[in-house]
């Protein structure tokens, strides 16, 4: 059976793609996230199918702009009935009041459940010297904590972060704090791009309250199997 913590990346670019694998992995996935691949392919309708078939939606398209214009997008999306939505963290303060606002706003309007907003800290592509050459003044440990203060002081729910970053999330931000983890690697699986990682149980045992795991899952030759593995793995977690 399903974990709610484990959400399963659609990084496919069609809904047809998308429905294929949902129906493989059938009632072992009960969280799915929708991002950017997906969503400026096939749209809304990518969300609709899976709220259609009972499922939890993570719509990832970390919005970043000045404040006015990510309240009024943050706005927009709120309609879509996703459960989890991003945005940048690097948008500062004003720009995550103005989501907080809007998605608290439209929810009450349209009477339905607030989707709950995530700021995306310091990609887990990312590691110590790609975030020199970018410009990181501070130790992305130092960074991605400082990201996580100002999130929860401006609204905002929950972060997007490495699992190496879970821990200080946790005791700073209590236990309600949303702490998403994308960079999770089983140890049947590679890293790809990712820099920042480690395996679905470390990443809860650190304090993460969902896992993101696309590849592993979506890549593998049998992903029913791979997501059972992951299911395995973190039962008594
Ligand atoms: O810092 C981040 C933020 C988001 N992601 C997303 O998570 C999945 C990870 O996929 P894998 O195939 O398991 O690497 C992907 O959709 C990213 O857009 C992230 O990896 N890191």
């Amino acid at each position: 059976m399903a974990d709610d913590r484990i959400i399963t990346a659609l990084d496919v670019h069609s809904l047809e793609d998308m429905k294929k694998l949902v129906e493989t992995l059938g009632d072992s996935v009960s969280f799915y996230k929708v991002g950017m691949e997906l969503f400026y392919s096939a749209g809304p309708d990518a969300v609709r199918y899976l709220k259609d078939q009972g499922k939890h939606v993570f719509l990832d398209l970390k919005v970043h702009d000045i404040p006015n214009t990510v309240g009024q997008s943050i706005r927009a999306l709120t309609r879509l009935g996703a459960d989890l939505m991003t945005l940048h963290g690097t948008g500062g303060r004003a720009m995550m009041e103005a989501a907080a606002e809007a998605v608290r706003d439209e929810a009450a309007k349209l009477n339905i459940e607030r989707p709950r907003l995530l700021a995306v800290t310091v990609l887990t592509s990312i590691d110590e010297d790609a975030w020199k050459e970018i410009g990181g003044k501070y130790s992305i440990a130092e960074s991605v904590k400082n990201l996580a203060k100002l999130a929860k002081e401006a609204g905002i729910d929950g972060t997007v972060s490495s699992p190496y970053e879970a821990k200080e999330i946790r005791e700073m931000n209590g236990p309600d704090f949303l702490i998403v983890t994308p960079g999770i690697r089983p140890t049947f699986a590679v890293a790809n791009d990712q820099k920042r990682f480690t395996t679905p149980s470390q990443a809860l045992r650190d304090g993460a309250s969902h896992l993101v795991i696309g590849r592993p899952i979506t890549k593998a030759a049998d992903p029913k199997e791979a997501a059972e593995k992951i299911l395995a793995e973190i039962q008594g977690v």
